[in-house]
């Protein structure tokens, strides 16, 4: 039986407004490492992973200092939006016939390499496309200044980061979404938005996007903290 290929792409051509810092913030460093070079030993030590593209912008000049195996690691040019950016990679990779693509936030480097391999599992055993996501904890609220209403949460999940699909499907998905003006933040709004039919698989609610100030905080004990969630 053919080997499955499977390709992770990287979005990490953001400028990280929201963290105000004066670099990128996939670019800040926790115990002598960038939150992108923690990012992508989490993703080297999957097993199913047979390449990682990243998304850098035009502008990074930082990328070029981290050391990588050239045969398993590509680069290309992100772009205006992270949906950009993953088109641009899925571009590149479009004529090495991967299986299936992973895409996986850089500023996410807490995410576990079980709870990526079970994703990985759930889309192969399920043939669908498929994220990791969180259920919601907290009572929600709609509002701006005071509330409209509560949101009945039962079935309300945080979509997380790797998010796995067929290739192509993903291309078309992406591209259809574009011209229709959707609005699309993750790789599940425009499968959604294409008719895709999308597998919920929970994930740890620790692998949080890097975004603003106290998340880096609470990175920085996570990742100080927890020496055996980076897999040597
Ligand atoms: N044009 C863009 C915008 C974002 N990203 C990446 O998408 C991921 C999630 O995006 P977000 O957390 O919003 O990062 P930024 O856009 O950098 O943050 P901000 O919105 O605060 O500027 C990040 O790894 C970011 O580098 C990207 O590759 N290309
Ligand atoms: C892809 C994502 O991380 C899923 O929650 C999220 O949509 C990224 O949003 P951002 O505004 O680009 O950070």
């Amino acid at each position: 039986m053919k080997p499955i290929k499977i390709a992770a792409i990287v979005p990490a051509a953001g400028i990280g407004s929201r963290m105000q810092s004066a670099i990128p913030k996939q670019y800040l460093t926790i115990n002598h490492k960038t939150i992108l070079e923690h990012t992508l030993t989490r993703l080297a030590s999957v097993k199913g992973i047979d390449h990682i593209c990243v998304a850098i912008s035009p502008d990074d000049i930082w990328f070029s200092n981290i050391q990588l195996e050239p045969t398993r690691f590509s680069q290309v040019l992100g772009g205006k939006e992270r949906a950009d950016s993953v088109f641009n990679a899925l571009t590149y990779l479009k004529e090495q016939a991967f299986d299936w693509v992973l895409v996986h936030d850089a500023a996410r480097p807490l995410v576990q390499v079980d709870d990526i391999e079970h994703l990985i599992t759930q889309c192969i055993s399920h043939n669908q496309g498929g994220i990791l996501a969180s259920k919601v904890k907290d009572t929600i609220k709609r509002g701006d200044t005071s509330i409209k209403e509560t949101v009945p949460r039962d079935d309300l999940w945080q979509a997380l980061t790797p998010q796995m699909f067929k290739p192509d499907e993903l291309y078309q998905a992406l591209l259809l979404g574009a011209k229709q003006g959707a609005v699309i933040t993750d790789e599940a709004s425009a499968m959604e938005f294409s008719g895709h039919a999308v597998m919920l698989v929970a994930g740890r609610s620790d692998n949080i996007k890097i975004t603003t100030p106290e998340d880096l905080t609470l990175a920085e004990f996570y990742l100080t903290n927890s020496k055996d969630l980076e897999k040597k």
